[in-house]
């Protein structure tokens, strides 16, 4: 019975139990099974029975109320695996079997799936101690993992972590595969025709789906991969409740724990343990849709040089991890180590981090990413708190982790269910991949609420960090400085042929305009920039302007360069063209008849503090524009982060407690991929 199948309504449940009696008829073979188990030594409650149907396979089914906890109980002397061909171990069958020589020779679980293909051999012929257990283990045509997909259902898993994990668990069979065959081959040992690569594979998805552990069993040992028929005849619930009931070196069991609630005709589960989505189908060929437990993994590779570069500055140094995340990653190679994003409410729980909707991503990316942030803007993790980095750090930080997960996203766009699948595999991969698809979208658009969260739209920027526009830029000029506006506005008409009547017609012309395959808002923002920052450099009252503060906010972070800088450089903007901006167009002046009286003179561009300060004013303009100007989603508009300069003001959006509710957002409208 399928977990949803569990959910049935009350109404429609004896229908549902009409119809299973007869869907699930006894098997001949498994009749075999359990007469072969229970002749040696095998118990199996006399309550239960196993049962097979198309959709369930063989699986175990109650045939009256359980008088007794235990199900099954399989002895260490029926199990299969490369212990049976070993004459050292007494407790287990031994095989007349050549490949008793390569013990030693080839790695336990390559023996083990050469036995188990041998032994399937013999089992056709009606041979083999195991024969009736073989008989009933699934051929390749029932296997559903991906390993046994084809193109078109491989097709169903692009993007995914799954689609590569498939990719290399084929090749590392393949390799092991012909190792086996050059070995036995080197031994003069006629390689038989069963021991082909697909009955390889066969008998690893055969143990990757129903093996134990055998640490339970045999703790005396290394742990390896085992076969307990009959115990291996349950499919997985997670709401099973079971127990393992292992006597060392005797037996194994699965009791009931609570078998007074199994009913006449119900079908009773095993638990194989929470796993994720990805591993379901790798190994056993089933997920579930709304896994709890299911994550999206992401495998950090950090490129050599990078990582030289970053160590220097204290990469693996526990003092500068931020945000008082654990340190323990730093223990792990983080080119190595799978890392997994958490959605909100996951029951591993999220990171530590004292940044709320950092709480999804993994401490070691987390920890990278402030790492290369602080190297961009040059700054020592020294002189950082690392408890709480300045808002602005956040900010960065923030913004290369959502630009990755917007790529993934749009790698991994959530998809319409289709009303039917061509085989049980697409529809697993659909499952599978979806699931996957929400997370990476949770993820990412828990970033992007606190984009939302900051955003400011046509409208005058209140006294708070904002993501405005050229066009809110703008809007806060006019307000702090209306003749400087009035300047600007014509310098926008003359050299960027934008006239703005309302700010949404701004929006949308500055919006449309391209230069040199970049958005001409670009080259605003520098223009602008310079206007501001000029102006807070040659102004010296007023400082409480919001305009004012953006410009000292961001010097803090990005000082104007030196003379010296800037020396040998070639200028960065037209001195004419900043001129006509800052200090007006020279522009004719009209009597009531259109007469021009008066040719308006352009001001100088002054110097008043410093050599070279126009200069050095651009070169700066250009030099934040080209680090900080970014977008968004795709959206053609150039946007900057700008800050009040107080701190504690600053600092409120990075380090406020309270989760931000998804699509609660008061700037752009979510783009959802592939809907
Ligand atoms: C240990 S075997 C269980 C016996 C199996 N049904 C058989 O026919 O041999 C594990 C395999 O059973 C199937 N299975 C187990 N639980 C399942 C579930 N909840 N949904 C779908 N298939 C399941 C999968 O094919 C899995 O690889």
């Amino acid at each position: 019975m399928s977990d949803e199948k569990r959910q049935i309504l009350p109404e429609a449940k004896d229908a549902y139990l009409r119809q299973r009696s007869t869907e699930f008829e006894a098997h001949p073979q498994a009749e075999r099974l359990v007469d072969w188990f229970k002749a040696n030594a095998g118990w199996l409650s006399p309550d239960v029975e196993i049962a097979y149907s198309n959709s369930r396979g063989f699986h175990l089914r109650a045939i009256r109320p359980l008088s007794s906890s235990v199900l099954v109980r399989c002895p260490l002397r029926l199990t299969l695996s490369h212990l049976n061909l070993d004459n050292t171990q007494t407790a287990v069958l031994h095989v007349d079997s050549p490949l008793k020589a390569f013990v030693g020779v080839l790695p336990n679980h390559v023996l083990t799936r050469l036995l188990l293909i041998e032994q399937r051999y013999l089992a056709k012929t009606g041979e083999g101690p195991w024969q009736p257990y073989i008989a009933c283990l699934p051929e390749p045509e029932a296997m559903t993992s991906s390993v046994w997909f084809d193109d078109d259902d491989m097709d169903c898993l692009v993007g995914t972590n799954l689609a590569a994990a498939t990719r290399s668990t084929l090749a590392l069979l393949t390799e092991e595969w012909e190792h086996a065959v050059e070995v036995l081959r080197d031994a003069k040992l006629p390689t038989p025709d069963f021991l082909e690569l697909k009955s390889f594979e066969w008998a690893a998805s055969i143990l990757s789906s129903r093996s134990f552990s055998s640490d339970r069993i045999l703790p005396d040992r290394e742990p390896f991969p085992i076969l307990f028929p009959v115990v291996d005849i349950l499919n997985h619930s997670t709401n099973a409740n079971i127990e393992w009931d292992a006597r060392p070196f005797e037996d194994f069991a699965l009791k009931q724990t609570k078998h007074e609630a199994v009913q006449p005709g119900d079908e009773i589960f095993n638990n194989y343990f929470p796993k994720q989505n990805g591993e379901w189908l790798l190994a056993y060929g089933f997920c579930f849709p709304d896994n709890p437990v299911e994550q999206f993994a992401i495998k950090m590779t950090i490129p050599l040089p990078m990582e030289e570069a970053l160590r220097k500055v204290g990469l693996y140094k526990p003092e500068n991890v931020p945000f008082g995340m654990s340190k323990a990653f730093l223990a792990s190679n983080p080119n190595q180590e799978q890392q997994y994003l958490r959605t909100r409410g996951h029951p591993f729980e999220r990171y530590e981090n004292s940044v709320c909707f950092l709480r999804g991503i993994p401490p070691w990316i987390v920890h990278l990413h402030f790492i290369m942030v602080l190297q961009n803007l040059g700054i020592e993790p020294a002189s950082v708190d690392k408890a709480h980095p300045p808002a602005r750090i956040v900010f960065d930080i923030l913004l290369k982790l959502y630009e990755a997960l917007e790529m993934k996203s749009r790698l991994l766009p959530i998809l319409d269910s289709p009303r039917t699948f061509p085989n049980i595999k697409q529809k697993y991969a659909y499952i599978y991949r979806n699931g996957q698809a929400r997370i990476i979208h949770a993820v990412r658009e828990e970033l992007r609420a606190v984009f939302d969260k900051l955003q400011v739209q046509n409208q005058m920027s209140p006294s708070r960090p904002v993501i405005i526009s050229t066009t809110e830029a703008l809007i806060a000029l006019k307000s702090d400085f209306p003749e400087h506006y009035q300047r600007f506005e014509n310098g926008l008409k003359i050299y960027y042929d934008t006239t703005i009547l309302t700010w949404s017609s701004y929006s949308a012309q500055i919006s449309a305009l391209e230069e040199a395959d970049h958005p001409a808002e670009l080259s605003v923002w520098k223009v602008l920039l310079f206007a501001l920052a000029h102006l807070y450099t040659t102004t010296f009252e007023k400082r409480d302007k919001l305009v004012h503060r953006w410009i000292q906010a961001l010097q803090q972070l990005h000082p104007l360069p030196t003379v010296a800088a800037v020396d040998d450089e070639e200028p960065v903007f037209d001195d004419d063209m900043l001129g006509d901006f800052v200090h007006g167009v020279k522009r004719p002046i009209r009597d009531l008849n259109h007469t021009v009286v008066q040719e308006e003179l352009p001001l100088e561009l002054g110097e008043p503090t410093g050599e070279r300060l126009g200069d050095r004013v651009a070169a700066w303009a250009d030099g934040v524009v080209e680090r900080c100007a970014f977008q968004l989603d795709g959206s053609e508009r150039m946007l900057m982060y700008l800050e009040t300069g107080d701190e504690a003001v600053d600092g409120e959006w990075a380090y406020r407690e309270e989760e931000i509710e998804l699509g609660q957002g008061c700037g752009v409208v979510l783009e959802k991929e592939g809907e």
